[in-house]
């Protein structure tokens, strides 16, 4: 969560205590999501090659440990990728290189086939449309999930504006629109604090999607849902498969049979294989490496 959102978030719920609340008591998750407005004229992204997302020969080494190692990979406009591989791999040290929250060492990651990530810093990256959704949800307890829902509309609108802020029309129908999508238009007035686990990862992927992401990072989402949560989740991703493009990181094979098309494995900072699950599940290597364990 970026900090101007954080600010406003406390604010909210400050107003709502007739107390100061520190930035961030109110998040229930530990780690930071990439909420910012998407800058669509100002970093246009051209797919006319056919990849959203491209790596080529990238490496990371943390204290001479190859964490990343000559790594390549791409992603399709509108694709829906699951990336599995076991602990350690470079998942998280792969959307870290996205997002720009670390530099790989040498390579090359560009969105579409002329903004070269490597230049931009991780807040660019998010106002670009690269949206990240980290394991735990991050979402102000304290605040409904219509509150949360708009929050992340305006963050880029400054303290005093943000205090008078109303939704316009079309903020009002994509707000309406992403809460039946995600699957909470009967619970607009709840508290956040008192969704489910399912549902408050859910309303932080709304808090994403009112950004219009154009590429989502998804970090194990389903873990720690109820089998009806995450055939619910299941059903969220295929919905904003072609839409947006989503990376997607899981360890739930039966998840990912239901969402999957193309499958990367990743093993020791690079790409081991990809193909449908199927290929990939009766690939020696990766039953070696993975799922034989
Ligand atoms: N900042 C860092 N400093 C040192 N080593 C790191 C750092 N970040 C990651 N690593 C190492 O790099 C390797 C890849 O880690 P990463 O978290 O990307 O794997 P992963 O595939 O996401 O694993 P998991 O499934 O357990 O989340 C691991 O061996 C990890 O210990």
């Amino acid at each position: 969560m970026t900090p101007d959102l954080m600010e406003e978030g406390a604010r909210r719920a400050a107003a709502h205590e007739g107390a100061a609340a520190a930035p961030g008591k109110t998040e229930s998750g530990g780690r930071a999501a990439g909420f910012a407005h998407v800058l669509a004229n100002e970093h246009e992204v051209d797919i006319s090659h056919g990849r959203i997302l491209y790596l080529q020969d990238v490496h990371v080494s943390f204290d001479g440990f190859k964490a990343i190692n000559n790594l390549s990979l791409d992603i399709a406009p509108g694709e829906l990728r699951c990336i599995i591989g076991p602990n350690g791999a470079g998942k998280t040290t792969m959307m870290d290189i996205i997002t720009g929250k670390t530099r790989p060492d040498s390579g090359s990651v560009f969105f579409g086939s002329t903004i070269d990530l490597l230049r931009y810093k991780e807040a660019e990256i998010a106002q670009m449309g690269i949206g990240r959704k980290f394991q735990k949800p991050t979402v102000f307890e304290q605040l409904s999930v219509f509150e949360n829902l708009e929050l992340a509309l305006k963050t880029d609108k400054g303290v005093k504006a943000s205090m008078f802020f109303r939704l316009d029309s079309g903020e009002g129908d994509r707000l309406a629109e992403v809460l039946q999508t995600i699957h909470l238009g009967d619970h607009v007035d709840r508290m956040a604090g008192n969704l489910s686990h399912g549902q408050k990862q859910w309303l932080e992927i709304g808090m994403l999607l009112m950004q219009d992401p154009k590429l989502l990072l998804l970090d194990e989402p389903v873990a720690g849902m109820t089998d009806e949560e995450t055939a619910r989740t299941a059903e969220l991703f295929l919905s904003l498969k072609g839409k947006h493009s989503l990376m997607v990181v899981e360890h739930d094979m039966s998840f990912i049979k239901t969402i999957s098309e193309k499958v990367t494995v990743l093993h020791e900072g690079s790409v081991l294989a990809e193909g449908t699950l199927e290929q990939v599940q009766s690939d020696e290597r990766v039953i070696e490496v993975y799922l034989g364990r």
